[in-house]
């Protein structure tokens, strides 16, 4: 797992580290390992020519000191400070190494204290303007984990300048604007082509929007000890740990019966998908139960099904139901021993009674937004709060799928995965998700464990079959046994 920490945490963390160490290691060690990711980014070090974008804060110290190590590889090192409180010392530092210093006044003589920072005067403008188009990189120090969301007009007319020169921005810890707990972007930011965070990954890094704002990330260790993470990112490796392998001791039952209610008369085809993407996954035996007219096109796609109720370990329940969803019958499962998959139709069976054993929901946004009560764009720009909130509300597992899939459990762990294609943005691709996601739970898996799995070899697969074109949720599912081979190392 990729392991996400809040704001307070990690200040936590750096705090406990800090009365270890001598004053400024930990800020050393960010902008030591800020300098490596930007010389390797470039290529080299020599002649290039950056640029620092630097706010009041420590995320400004963090640039000033990268470029004071770049500016000593004989990089050309140019500071544009947005605040009359940049860091002093990193100030002196990079002015020391041979940067150079753009106060507000517009002056470029190196300045350890400048007294004011506006960005104001014709001479001045036109001097960062062009050190911003001639750079091969700007480092965005504007701010980190002290920001509050959105950028101050003056920090976002330098950026518009980077971004109108095509110069990629490096962001440092997180592109700034960005909300760091919770990876929302209510406001303008900066849109990074890369990011360099320390000590841990942050909410903002994993979680959509500001996660696409981030670019790959990498993250620089200063030694932090941090406590379990507030959020965390599903890996290959971890496909390894949690995928059910069958052993030589297992049988078809033993690994696992889901029982699937899925399709109608109206959307025959559902069924037949959710039952690829179930038979696709661990389990040893799949049960359809659903009109007799589906059951036949079901077995006529999969002879393997066995049609009719019977012994299932878990229930997949709701991919294309419409009206043969049964309420009363659905409530009285979930109130079962047995654990329950809900999707699409099969959501309007949920009550918030909070009467029910292992339950994984995978809603879209707009399902999501049905549940809670709220319009649907709410919850696309807040989908790790309206995630979290419907899992303590209805106190089920919820996976709300998107680009980066959020899987929000009961008792406040959340997972993401994030390697989905937008090619997986297509009809009948939840129906696969559903299938294979129940057929996790049949092997056993909890409704986290089973909605992370499911959700990344449902990403993977996708990814095989689309090779960066169009596919069908069927190609989908045909791809996950591959998928899951690859990630299983079996190959
Ligand atoms: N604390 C530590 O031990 C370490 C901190 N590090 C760096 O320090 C950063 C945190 O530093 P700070 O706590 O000083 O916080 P920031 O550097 O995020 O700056 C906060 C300051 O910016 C102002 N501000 C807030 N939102 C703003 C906005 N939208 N536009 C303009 N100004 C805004 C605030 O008034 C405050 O003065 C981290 O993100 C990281 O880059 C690293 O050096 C590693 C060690
Ligand atoms: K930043």
């Amino acid at each position: 797992m990729r392991h996400a920490h809040t704001v307070d945490q990690v200040r936590a963390a750096e705090a406990d580290l800090m009365a270890r160490l001598p004053e400024g290691t930990l800020m050393q060690r960010a902008a030591t390992g800020l300098a490596v990711a930007i010389s390797n980014f470039l290529g080299h070090s020599y002649g290039a020519r950056v640029v620092l974008l630097v706010g009041s804060g420590d995320n400004g110290g963090d640039a000033l000191y990268a470029g004071e190590i770049l500016a000593r590889r004989g990089a050309h090192v140019t500071a544009i400070l947005l605040s009359d409180k940049a860091h002093e010392a990193g100030i002196a530092a990079l002015t020391a190494a041979g940067g150079r210093v753009h106060p507000a006044d517009g002056s470029s003589t190196p300045a350890t204290a400048p007294s004011s920072t506006r960005l104001a005067g014709a001479a001045g403008e036109a001097r960062w303007e062009e050190a911003i188009a001639g750079a091969d990189v700007v480092v965005d120090g504007i701010v980190g984990i002290g920001g509050r969301p959105g950028l101050k007009p003056e920090a976002l007319a330098v950026v518009q300048v980077a971004v109108d020169h095509d110069v990629p921005i490096v962001a440092v810890d997180m592109p700034s604007g960005v909300d760091v707990d919770s990876g929302e972007t209510p406001a303008e930011h900066v849109k990074a082509a890369f990011t360099v965070t320390f000590g841990t990954h942050k909410i903002c890094h994993l979680v959509d929007p500001a996660a696409a704002a981030c670019g790959p990330v990498h993250l620089v260790d200063i030694g932090l000890e941090l406590p379990p993470a507030a959020v965390s990112a599903i890996q290959d490796a971890d496909i390894r740990d949690l995928y059910p392998v069958p052993h030589g001791e297992s049988d078809k039952y033993s690994r696992g019966v889901l029982g699937l209610m899925a399709g109608s008369a109206q959307y025959p085809g559902a069924a037949v998908i959710a039952t690829s993407g179930a038979l696709a996954g661990p389990i040893g035996m799949l049960r359809y139960v659903g009109p007799d007219e589906v059951a036949t096109a079901v077995r006529a796609a999969h002879p393997e099904i066995v049609a009719g109720e019977g012994r299932v370990q878990a229930w997949a329940i709701g991919s294309g139901l419409g009206d043969e969803l049964d309420v009363a019958k659905v409530r009285e499962l979930l109130m079962s021993e047995i654990p329950v998959l809900l999707d699409a139709d099969g959501l309007k069976a949920l009550d918030d009674s909070g009467d029910h054993n292992a339950v994984l929901v995978t809603p879209h946004a707009g399902e999501l937004a049905r549940l809670l009560g709220v319009a649907r764009k709410v919850v696309e720009a807040e989908r790790l709060k309206y995630a979290r909130q419907a899992a303590e509300r209805y106190e089920v597992t919820v996976l709300l799928k998107g680009a980066t899939t959020i899987i929000a459990a009961p008792d406040g762990q959340v997972r993401v995965s994030s390697n989905a294609t937008p090619w997986l943005a297509t009809a009948g691709a939840g129906d696969v998700l559903a299938g294979l996601c129940g057929s996790l739970l049949a092997a056993g898996l909890s409704p986290l464990d089973a909605g992370s799995v499911g959700a990344y070899l449902h990403g993977a697969a996708a990814q095989l079959a689309s090779a960066d074109g169009p596919l069908t949720a069927m190609q989908v599912a045909g791809k996950v046994a591959e998928a899951t081979r690859l990630l299983l190392d079996l190959a």
